[in-house]
């Protein structure tokens, strides 16, 4: 892994005339975090102990990187990228046919407003999306007992779309898959003690479409607001510039699209279980004003998870820094805060959740100003 000193000023590359809050550092494109994953194609647990050690020092220090020769073919990107650009080019009438809130198990279209928060209207997100997640039976229990985030794939009737999508969450799926037992021998844990709570996981795939706008790049016109990502890791592929992600030392850096790669994110589980070694990252996309697309599938576990601290890194001190929590209603109320529609479900009554929904995310940063 190649990594350099930051520069000590925001610098604004954008063109966009940023306000201060909206900008961020930027790496030389050569010094970007980047490692090669072609070691966990290895049979040689010394090429995937390696691999682990990257993945594990770049969480830790650079708080985000990008993977290479990660086994995904290009066709298959480009595939899902084509099939997200036809659906989202077609009618709003169309599209509120898949619309998320028809669903029971949270699949389908979401329009630009669905991300807006009932208590803060002036904040404006600029995406719509296409929300997929792992295909689960429909006899499957957490489908059955309607906890919203499990069930069968949703799909639209354009020619050549599920076959894209299917194919593609399958082949991120496995190489999540791989990367977790990675993590695991960075975390020095026996083999399975992650994976085994992937099996029918609350994975989504999003088809994010950020929509051409006339709207300022301010805190209150974004193209996404700052976050986390609530699971253990999200693999995400960007077609666009936009994406910052905050450093291990709470910097806002950007993270522009590097040509063969996918950037990935430390989510909330995986913070929890290294008890913090690991920091979730926190991530935003400024409003850029152009059209962009990205397709970020969030590797989670099954619903009923416990995340607590694991192996060597549950401790006194990380138990009493991070309670255990269920990974599904961990998921589900950050769900609901980020969704107009589960908002209306929950106050109608519709909605009973079986736990009490957080205002916000305990695992949130806050970014440090960057001085000018
Ligand atoms: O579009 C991107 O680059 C990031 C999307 C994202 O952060 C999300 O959907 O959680
Ligand atoms: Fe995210």
């Amino acid at each position: 892994m190649q990594t350099a000193p930051l520069p000590s000023s925001p610098v604004d590359v954008t063109g966009l005339n940023l306000p201060e809050d909206q900008r961020a550092l930027v790496f030389e494109a050569a010094t970007l975090p980047v490692i090669d994953l072609s070691g966990l194609y290895s049979d040689d647990p010394a090429d995937v102990a390696r691999v682990a050690a990257e993945l594990g020092a770049a969480g830790k220090g650079a708080g985000f990187f990008y993977i290479i020769n990660h086994g995904i073919p290009q066709a298959l990107i480009d595939d899902v990228y084509a099939a997200s650009k036809a659906f989202h080019a077609q009618p709003r009438d169309y599209k509120m046919n898949y619309y998320i809130g028809k669903s029971t198990h949270h699949q389908g279209y979401a329009p630009p407003e669905e991300a807006s928060s009932k208590a803060k209207p002036e904040k404006k997100s600029y995406h719509e999306t296409y929300d997929i997640s792992f295909d689960a039976p429909a006899d499957h229990p957490d489908y059955l007992a309607g906890y919203r985030l499990t069930g069968p794939q949703v799909f639209p009737d354009l020619p050549g779309f599920q076959p894209a999508v299917k194919t593609y969450y399958e082949a991120v799926y496995q190489l999540g898959r791989k990367m977790l037992g990675a993590f695991e021998v960075f975390l020095e844990l026996p083999p399975g003690e992650l994976l085994q709570h992937v099996n029918t996981p609350t994975s989504q795939l999003r088809l994010l479409h950020y929509v051409e706008n006339s709207a300022p790049a301010d805190a209150n016109n974004m193209g996404i607001g700052a976050h986390s990502d609530f699971e253990c890791f999200t693999i995400l592929n960007v077609s666009g510039p936009g994406l910052q992600v905050m450093n291990a030392e709470d910097y806002w850096v950007a993270a522009p699209p590097l040509p063969g790669t996918f950037i990935v994110n430390i989510g909330d589980c995986l913070e929890a279980w290294s008890g913090g070694l690991l920091k979730s990252t926190q991530h935003r996309v400024i409003n850029t004003g152009r059209e962009r697309f990205s397709l970020p599938l969030f590797f989670g576990t099954d619903y009923h998870t416990v995340v607590q601290p694991v192996g060597k890194y549950a401790t006194e001190a990380a138990f009493e820094k991070y309670k255990p929590f269920v990974s599904g209603e961990h998921l589900l109320g950050q769900t609901i805060g980020g969704f107009r529609y589960l908002q209306d479900l929950v106050d109608d009554g519709k909605l009973k959740p079986t736990f009490s929904v957080p205002d916000s995310n305990p695992f949130e940063r806050e970014a440090k100003k960057i001085a000018v």
